[in-house]
C-alpha cells in the first residue's frame, strides 16, 4: 500500500491563509507561479481551474500538495505547498468570496491566449468570471488588488486592461474603480512544463515513494519578468528569482520569437517530418537549419546584444534537446491561430516591409496550412481555418485569416504555396 502525498507526508507546514488568487489551474500554474510563492510561508494562494474538475479534486484530497518534478535536476525535485485550496471554475461562490475578501492582495492568470483575444461578455468566459469577481470585490471591500497577467500574449497588461475597459465602459463607477484600485502588471514568463500524463504519476512514485495524483514535471529553467505596481502587496517572488522590471517589451520579444516561435515552427514542421516530441524535432538537422535561420531573420528586428541573443539562442536549443522531458508537438501545435500571430507575425511584417521573403516563415506557415489540412486540428477558430485550408486557393484564405495584410501579399501566397505544394509531393 502507498502513501499518498499530503503535507504531513510530504514535510509540508499547514496551508498557509490565501492572499492569492488564481485562475486557470494546470501544468503552467503548479511549474512556475505556485513555484515561486512557495518560497513565502505567509502567502497561501486559491487555485480555479476553467472547466476541469479532476484536478481540484485531486488537490484537495492531497491538502493541497503536489510534487514538482524536475528530469534532469534531482536536486530541484520538491514537494509544493503554496495551494491552500483549489476549487472548480464553477465553485462561483468561493471565487467570489476569495475575490471580495480584502486579505486577497494578487491574482494572478494563466487563462490560454484565446481568452485575450476578444472582450467576452459571456459569463462563463475567462473575462466574465474576472469581472463577476471583481465587480463582487468593488461592492465589498472596494480594496486594491494587483492582476498579474502569464500567458504568451504581448503586453499582456496592456491587452488585460483594454479587454476590462471594453467590457465596462458602460458602467462608469466600475469601470472608475477598476481604474484606481486595480493594477494591472505586464510580465514574461518561462519555463517549459509539458501537459501531464499518466506516466508523470509513475514516476513521481518511483522517485519519491509517495503516491501523487497531480503532479507536474518542468524543465530547471525558470523565468518571471514582472513590471508593474503593487497597491496591496505580494509574495515575495524574487526569493527565487523573479525579476522587477519597467519595461518587460524587449524580453517579451525575445522569448516569443525565439523561443515560442522556434516551438511553433519545430511544431509544424515537426509533425510534417514525422516527429512527435521538441526534442525529437531538435534531432533533426534540416529542422536545427530552419530554426537557426528563424533566429537570424528574427534577430534583424531586436534591440539586444548579438552576444546576448547568441547565448540565449544556445541555451534555448539546450532546453529543447533537454532529456527527461516529454513535449508533445501536438500540444504546442494547437491553437495556431492564436499563436502564429504573436510569434512569427511581427517579424513577417517588419521583413516584408523591407522587401524581403523570410525563407524560414515560408516553410512554417507552409506546414500549418498542411497541417491544418491533414493534421488533427485543435483551434478556437478550427472550423472556419481547416474550411479554408481544403478550399480552393487555400494558402490566401488562410493566411487572410492570420491578418488581411498577409493574405493580400502576392508574393508571399505565392511563395506559401509553391513550399505547400513541395510538402505535399514528399507525401504530407
Ligand atoms: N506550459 C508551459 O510551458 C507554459 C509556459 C509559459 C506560459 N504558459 C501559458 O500558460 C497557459 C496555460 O498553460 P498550461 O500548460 O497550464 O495549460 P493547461 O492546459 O495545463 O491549463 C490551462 C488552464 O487554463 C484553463 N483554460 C483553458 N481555456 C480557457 C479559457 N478560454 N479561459 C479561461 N481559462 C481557460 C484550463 O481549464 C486550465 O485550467 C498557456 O496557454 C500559456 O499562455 C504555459
Ligand atoms: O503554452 P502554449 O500553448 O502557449 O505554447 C506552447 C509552448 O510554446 C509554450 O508552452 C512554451 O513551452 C513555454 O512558453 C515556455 O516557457
Amino acid at each position: 500500500m502507498t502513501t499518498r502525498i499530503d503535507r504531513a507526508s510530504a514535510g509540508l507546514p499547514p496551508a498557509a491563509p490565501v492572499r492569492a488568487v488564481h485562475l486557470g489551474l494546470g501544468g503552467f500554474h503548479r511549474s512556475h507561479q505556485a513555484w515561486y510563492t512557495a518560497a513565502s510561508p505567509e502567502w497561501g494562494i486559491a487555485a480555479y481551474t476553467f472547466r476541469n474538475t479532476e484536478l481540484p479534486r485531486a488537490l484537495e484530497q492531497q491538502e493541497g500538495a503536489y510534487t514538482l518534478l524536475v528530469p534532469g535536476a534531482p536536486e530541484a525535485t520538491e514537494a509544493i505547498g503554496s495551494i491552500s485550496r483549489a476549487h472548480p471554475g464553477a465553485d462561483r461562490a468561493s471565487w467570489s468570496r476569495d475575490l471580495a475578501c480584502p486579505d486577497v492582495a494578487v491574482l494572478t492568470l494563466t487563462v490560454t491566449e484565446a481568452a485575450y483575444a476578444a472582450p467576452e461578455r459571456d459569463a462563463d468566459s475567462a473575462t466574465g468570471r474576472l469581472l463577476a469577481g471583481l465587480r463582487e470585490r468593488f461592492r465589498t471591500s472596494g480594496a486594491p488588488i494587483a492582476l498579474v497577467p502569464c500567458d504568451n500574449v504581448p503586453d499582456n497588461g496592456a491587452v488585460l486592461r483594454s479587454v476590462l475597459r471594453a467590457a465596462t465602459r458602460d458602467d462608469l463607477r466600475f469601470s472608475g474603480w477598476l481604474e484606481e484600485q486595480v493594477s494591472i502588471a505586464s510580465t514574461v514568463v518561462d519555463r517549459i512544463t509539458p501537459a501531464p500524463t499518466p506516466r508523470d504519476v509513475r514516476e513521481v512514485l518511483d522517485t519519491t515513494g509517495l503516491r501523487d495524483e497531480a503532479p507536474v514535471v518542468a524543465e530547471p529553467f525558470s523565468e518571471w519578468l514582472i513590471s508593474g505596481d503593487f497597491p496591496a502587496g505580494r509574495p515575495p517572488w524574487e526569493l527565487r528569482g523573479a525579476r522587477f522590471v519597467d519595461d518587460v517589451g524587449v524580453y517579451q520579444q525575445r522569448k516569443l520569437w525565439f523561443l515560442n516561435g522556434a516551438h511553433t515552427l519545430l511544431a509544424y514542421a515537426g509533425l510534417a517530418r514525422g516527429h512527435r516530441t521538441v526534442r525529437e524535432a531538435v534531432g533533426d538537422d534540416v529542422l536545427v537549419e530552419m530554426v537557426q535561420a528563424w533566429w537570424q531573420t528574427a534577430s534583424r528586428h531586436i534591440p539586444i546584444d548579438a552576444a546576448e541573443l547568441a547565448e540565449y539562442r544556445r541555451r534555448l536549443i539546450e532546453r529543447f534537446a533537454a532529456p527527461g522531458l516529454r513535449h508533445e508537438l501536438a500540444q504546442i501545435a494547437e491553437g495556431g491561430s492564436q499563436k502564429i500571430p504573436a510569434r512569427w507575425l511581427p517579424v513577417l511584417r517588419a521583413e516584408r516591409a523591407a522587401g524581403r521573403l523570410p525563407e524560414p516563415l515560408v516553410r512554417g506557415l507552409a506546414a500549418w496550412v498542411a497541417h491544418l489540412r491533414v493534421g488533427e486540428v485543435r483551434d478556437p477558430r478550427a472550423a472556419e481555418l481547416v474550411g479554408s485550408a481544403r478550399a480552393a486557393d487555400p494558402v490566401r484564405r488562410t493566411l487572410s485569416a492570420l491578418g488581411p495584410d498577409a493574405g493580400a501579399d502576392d508574393e508571399l501566397v505565392s511563395a506559401v504555396g509553391a513550399e505547400l505544394a513541395t510538402l505535399a509531393k514528399a507525401g504530407n
